[in-house]
């Protein structure tokens, strides 16, 4: 299992002016860390550099303590995000956007289908594997998202926002869920508005006005 580390890292999109500025941060293996903050604050940037699809412009983020390339790079060390917006494929079931996504990182078509299911299940999915993504509820596609996240068994899990469709339960769930990956070894991070979900984290970084400041430690 991995160690992401953000070292002094300064965030900016496209030479804009950085949004996070001197960010240093650890997720370690069998941890989840909160990333909180108002709308706007930069948890997906963060996110984004953690997912290798942000260089920073000052700093660096490090896996295992040797930097962090391109989004392919990421991906073949497995670092595995669930975005915001779900990145699911509207036009393929939610069975085939699981499955296509663990054969691309390796997993055999057998695999697949064991993995989808086992993923789909715990979040009350099973009956909607052979449905589009664009005929599901938006709490369905989101958890489909997190399904398709779960399956790839990361060494690194980053969760964008990924309870904010979904009622209480599914919300507990979701947490429960990722939980068992930290048990697993995984290092969780967590970006969340929500103060309960923050709770339910082992640390928490909380981002205002362009810096990462510790809530919890
Ligand atoms: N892919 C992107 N390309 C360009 N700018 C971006 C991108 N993602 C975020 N930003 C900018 O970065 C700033 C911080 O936004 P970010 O999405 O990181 O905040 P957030 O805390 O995740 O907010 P929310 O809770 O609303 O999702 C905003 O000014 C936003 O416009």
């Amino acid at each position: 299992m991995k160690t992401l580390t953000v070292e002094g890292a300064d965030l900016a999109w496209n030479g804009d002016r950085p949004v996070l500025t001197g960010v240093t941060v650890t997720a370690r293996p069998g941890e989840i860390l909160a990333v909180t903050g108002t709308s706007g604050a930069g948890k997906t940037t963060l996110l984004s550099a953690m997912a290798g699809m942000l260089p920073p412009a000052g700093g660096q983020v490090l896996i295992d303590g040797a930097p962090l390339g391109d989004r392919d790079h990421a991906v073949s060390l497995g670092v595995v995000l669930i975005p915001q917006d779900n990145g699911l494929a509207a036009i393929l079931t939610a069975a085939e956007n699981i499955s296509v996504a663990v054969i691309a990182t390796g997993g055999s078509p057998a695999e697949a289908r064991r993995r989808t299911a086992e993923s789909l299940e715990p979040l009350g999915l099973s009956g909607q594997a052979n449905q589009l993504i664009e005929e599901l509820s938006g709490g369905q596609q989101q958890r489909t998202a997190i399904a398709r996240g779960l399956a790839l068994r990361g060494d690194v899990l980053l969760a964008d926002e990924v309870t904010s469709e979904l009622d209480a339960a599914n919300r507990q769930r979701v947490i429960e869920l990722l939980r068992a990956e930290a048990t697993r070894g995984a290092a969780v991070v967590f970006a969340t508005h929500d103060p309960e979900a923050a709770a339910a984290c082992d640390r928490e970084l909380h981002l205002a006005d362009g810096e990462a400041i510790w809530a919890r430690p």
